[in-house]
């Protein structure tokens, strides 16, 4: 009897330790390490709006609030900053370019100054930075660990085999193919205007293309395949990024227990099909060793086979993470660099002649796109990097401090485990760092300079920068060119009055309500 009572009170104790330990853990986790992250941030002269547990900021961070700022006008039209981060714009008028917010519990150091980011990114490693954990848990049915996410030595890793599938020999090889499916595209364009259609949302059709090509480019997958990996995407980016998440408060996942499972079930989906894919092509390449296929899974296959020799090769799992992040971002960040650019070009007719006239002499001796035709295209690049600067597809770049980072010779640090939200549409709409025509069109300011006259070499960072500058751009810049070559020789653009201009951020900066355009046949 006594030895049971003894077990029972030794049970209760267990338990009691436990749920006390649990509890501490808890609370450490919850309210201790935040205020002590708070606390040594204040230390370090970073500071912001005053935070509320569990929510941070997240309640001020509303899109609706935009009260405090008039829609812009057709003289302000690309000062966009204050429509698409309205409460950014709020913050920085009261803290500057450099300060803390928080979203949940999780401290994010937001960053709108080159100076400053040359500072915060000097000396550090593309291996050596990550990528903020609190964002991973939500994006890993769309990117997995594929190169946009993975850190470490796995990033070395993963740069070194896919690099050279984006070299720009590799590229030339792709120019027929865009062509081709761009022309389909053209044709469908052709028939509706004939039929008396001449509005057309083009971003709709632009992001169709876009997708055809890089699963064409990437995985050489069937147009049915390449749809089927495509509408999923689209369907899970809406599903994922539609709605506010409650991103950093503790526990919130368990909110969206069906989301998160749908979109679980919409990447297995998705993992299946591309799987199925680079099986069938590794049986392909080992049942004949001189059968080499030029598209950017081919071109990894081969690296990861042959780095074998001294490496680990990618396994079809890391395969396929890859594949989706060339598939998710390879078309919709170039599908909306060329569908915001149609936009301009109907808006400045002036430069949609400009970029005419230097189509029709680059190719007027054969007609034909080769890469040497579209390396003649200058005016065409200045007209990219003019697009990229005020509609910046990708329009913030976040990192997390895996160290703690000091600034400069000084004492300031940013204390390891801060998340940093550099801000690239601010930087890109800063009138300190282009000067009084920052809202205005004006391709010719890249005329005689990459930067585009920015006063900071980091105050323009369409692609990123550092070690992680983005893999694919040398993609997007021949598949712009091609693309926008094709449409300039065929049609006269002009805005239509149904087209509402709304820049919006899903992940990436779209227009809400598509773009239409009144199309006219050359
Ligand atoms: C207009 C077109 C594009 C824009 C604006 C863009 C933008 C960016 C930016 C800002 C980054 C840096 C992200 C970071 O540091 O966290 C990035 C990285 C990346 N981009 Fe792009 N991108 C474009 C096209 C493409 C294409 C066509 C592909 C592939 C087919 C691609 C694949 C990637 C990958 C894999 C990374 C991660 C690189 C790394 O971390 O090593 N991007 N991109």
């Amino acid at each position: 009897m006594v030895f049971f009572l003894l077990s029972i009170q030794t049970l209760n104790y267990v338990i009691g330790s436990i749920t006390l330990f649990l509890l501490c853990t808890l609370i450490s986790m919850l309210w201790i390490s935040p205020q002590k992250m708070k606390d040594e941030l204040e230390r370090n002269g970073f500071s912001g709006p005053s935070p509320g547990f569990p929510y941070g900021n997240l309640f001020q961070m509303t899109k609706n609030d935009t009260t405090s700022f008039p829609y812009p006008t057709a003289g302000t039209l690309h000062d966009i900053h204050d429509v698409v981060f309205p409460y950014f714009a709020r913050w920085r008028k009261s803290y500057g370019n450099i300060f803390v917010y928080w979203l949940g519990t999780e401290p994010f150091l937001y960053i709108a100054d080159p100076e400053f980011l040359k500072q915060v990114t000097a000396g550090i490693l593309g291996k050596q930075w990550g990528k903020p954990n609190v964002f991973k848990h939500d994006r890993k049915p769309m990117f997995g660990n594929g190169l946009l996410m993975v850190e470490g030595n796995d990033w070395t890793h993963h740069r070194h085999v896919i690099s050279p599938a984006f070299s720009m020999t590799n590229l030339n090889t792709m120019i027929g193919l865009m062509e081709e499916n761009t022309n389909k595209m053209l044709e469908r364009w052709t028939n509706l205007v004939i039929s008396g259609q001449r509005e057309i949302d083009i971003e709709k059709h632009v992001t169709e293309n876009a997708a055809e090509i890089i699963a064409k480019t990437s995985f050489g997958i069937n147009e049915e395949n390449g749809k089927k990996v495509f509408e999923k995407l689209r369907a899970m980016q809406a599903m994922l990024f539609k709605t506010n998440r409650l991103v950093g408060v503790p526990f919130s996942k368990f909110l969206y227990l069906k989301q998160s499972y749908d979109a679980w079930k919409l990447g297995k989906e998705i993992d299946e099909l591309l799987s199925a894919v680079i099986k069938s092509r590794r049986r392909r390449r080992c049942s004949d060793a001189a059968q080499q296929e030029n598209d950017l899974l081919g071109l990894m296959l081969a690296g990861s086979d042959e780095k074998a020799m001294q490496e680990r090769r990618l396994t079809t799992r890391e395969l396929v993470d890859e594949c989706k992040t060339f598939f998710f971002g390879g078309h919709e960040t170039t599908a909306l660099a060329l569908s915001w650019t149609l936009l301009m070009l109907a808006l400045h007719p002036d430069w949609q002649s400009t970029l005419r006239e230097e189509v029709m002499l680059a190719t007027q001796s054969s007609g034909e796109l080769t890469s040497d035709v579209l390396s003649r295209l200058t005016k065409m690049g200045w007209v990219l990097n003019e697009v990229l600067r005020l509609y910046s597809p990708a329009p913030n770049v976040q990192r997390q401090a895996r160290e703690d980072i000091r600034i400069g010779k000084g004492d300031k640090v940013i204390p390891k485990g801060t998340n940093m939200w550099i801000d690239v549409v601010a930087m890109h709409h800063d009138a300190a760092l282009w000067g009084p025509d920052v809202f205005q069109f004006r391709p010719e300011r890249f005329a005689d300079s990459i930067h585009g006259g920015c006063k900071h070499r980091m105050g323009f960072l369409p692609f990123g920068f550092g070690g992680r500058i983005c893999v694919g751009r040398n993609l997007t810049v021949t598949e712009y060119k091609v693309v926008l070559c094709l449409i300039l020789r065929k049609f006269q653009l002009s805005v239509s009055p149904a087209y509402q201009h709304e820049p919006n951020i899903m992940l990436s900066l779209r227009p809400a309500n598509g773009i239409q355009l009144i199309l006219t046949s050359l």
